[in-house]
């Protein structure tokens, strides 16, 4: 199966011609006339095969175009769940919120979701559910756990896992949504926070291909493109490779601008140089001003940066490739771990280099 990428239309493209009209007919997010559906009882069965269209391999496009009429749920209401589960709340979806911090529930109840006490119980309540959850241990309980997600699937139910984990964990919720007769799909996110809230995240999807289909409306209100990479399992592996890429690149990035001080230049340059060059990248243009500053407000938690090298090590050593920058790299984020910076963002990583400067001086 050939990998399947499709992007987001040009929103300014699509205002000034007659597409408005076909998307405000089709896509809410856009509708002029939009506004939330009330919540209705919770359905006593399955609805997905009666509220969804079908769409066959060739309609694929199209689908994107097309409203999703099921009942959504959404597990995990952190930096990257609320955003998430809020946008879909503003295109008109029917969702059921759930976090194991119920507070976190709060401001998308006040916006019209609705409430469920356990996973299990939002998975029996809706057509599809979305996890958005912290790392692999947390991602199985949710799903596999008492009162889990897995308990409330069945035929005609989809279960989506957003989150980060490795290969070996997706395999096994997808065993086990599987064995409820339900559809697994792994669809990791690339994106942080601002593309979050501004639904421009990138999807890479695996699994069930039928279900793909069927999401792949809620997958454009969330984001501005998405992957489709076959067997579960590469979902989670090109995930854990473009974060591999992001981590070192974030521990060099911060060796550069330390560097660059302590011989006498101004960092702040260096990032303005760096921006211009074929070097640049969006993380040094958006990271750069604010690590010159030592401000590191959190987009993207360090302790989840250095969960997802930890887990790339390992999917290196299952087929022997060898990866010293990553190695390197991880015990950089271990050590700011160790100075209490796993909450901060991962652009604190450079806290480590100062500190191990000092130890050395
Ligand atoms: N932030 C980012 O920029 C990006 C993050 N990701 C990935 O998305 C996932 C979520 O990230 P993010 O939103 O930033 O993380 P947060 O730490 O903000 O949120 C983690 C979520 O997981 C929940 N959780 C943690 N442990 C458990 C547990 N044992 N049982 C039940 N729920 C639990 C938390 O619940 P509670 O509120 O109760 O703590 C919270 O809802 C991670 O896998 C991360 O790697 C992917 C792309 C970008
Ligand atoms: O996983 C983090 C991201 O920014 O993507």
């Amino acid at each position: 199966m050939p990998s399947t990428l499709l992007a987001k239309p040009n929103i300014n493209n699509l205002l000034s011609s007659t597409a408005m009209a076909l998307c405000s007919a089709f896509c809410p997010r856009i509708s002029t006339n939009f506004r939330p559906k009330p919540f209705s009882s919770f359905p006593s069965k399955p609805l997905l095969s009666l509220s969804f269209k079908v769409f066959s391999s060739q309609a694929t496009d199209a689908s994107s175009q097309d409203k999703f009429s099921g009942r959504v749920g959404f597990l995990g209401l952190g930096i990257m769940g609320s955003p998430m589960a809020l946008n879909l709340i503003k295109a008109g979806c029917d969702v059921i919120v759930w976090n194991r911090t119920k507070s976190k529930c709060d401001p998308l109840i006040s916006l019209g979701a609705k409430y469920s006490s356990s996973p299990e119980e939002v998975a029996a309540n809706c057509d599809v559910t979305f996890a958005m959850l912290a790392d692999p241990e947390s991602a199985i309980d949710v799903a596999c756990g008492k009162n889990g997600a897995v308990s409330g699937m069945g035929p005609g139910k989809g279960y989506v896992d957003v989150s980060t984990v490795d290969v070996a964990t997706s395999k096994l919720i997808n065993e086990h949504i599987k064995a409820r007769g339900a559809l697994f799909l792994e669809a990791p996110v690339s994106g942080s926070k601002k593309p979050a809230e501004d639904g421009q995240l990138i999807f890479l999807t695996a699994g069930d291909r039928s279900l793909y289909e069927l999401v792949s409306p809620l997958l454009d209100i969330l984001g501005k493109s998405r992957f489709y990479l076959g067997k579960v399992g590469n979902g989670a592996a090109m995930k854990l490779v473009v974060n591999m890429i992001m981590g070192s690149m974030m521990a060099s990035f911060s060796e550069g601008i330390l560097l660059s001080k302590k011989v006498g230049l101004d960092p702040s340059v260096l990032v303005e140089v760096v921006s211009q060059g074929a070097i640049s990248a969006p993380m040094y243009s958006l990271k750069g001003p604010s690590m010159v500053k030592s401000q590191y407000p959190t987009a993207f938690p360090l302790k989840h940066q250095q969960k997802d090298l930890r887990l790339a090590l390992g999917l290196a050593e299952s087929v022997s490739q060898s990866t010293p920058i990553a190695a390197a790299a991880n015990e950089l984020y271990k050590v700011a771990k160790s100075y209490g910076l796993s909450d901060e963002d991962f652009s604190a990583v450079i806290e480590a280099l100062k500190a191990k400067s000092q130890d050395t001086a």
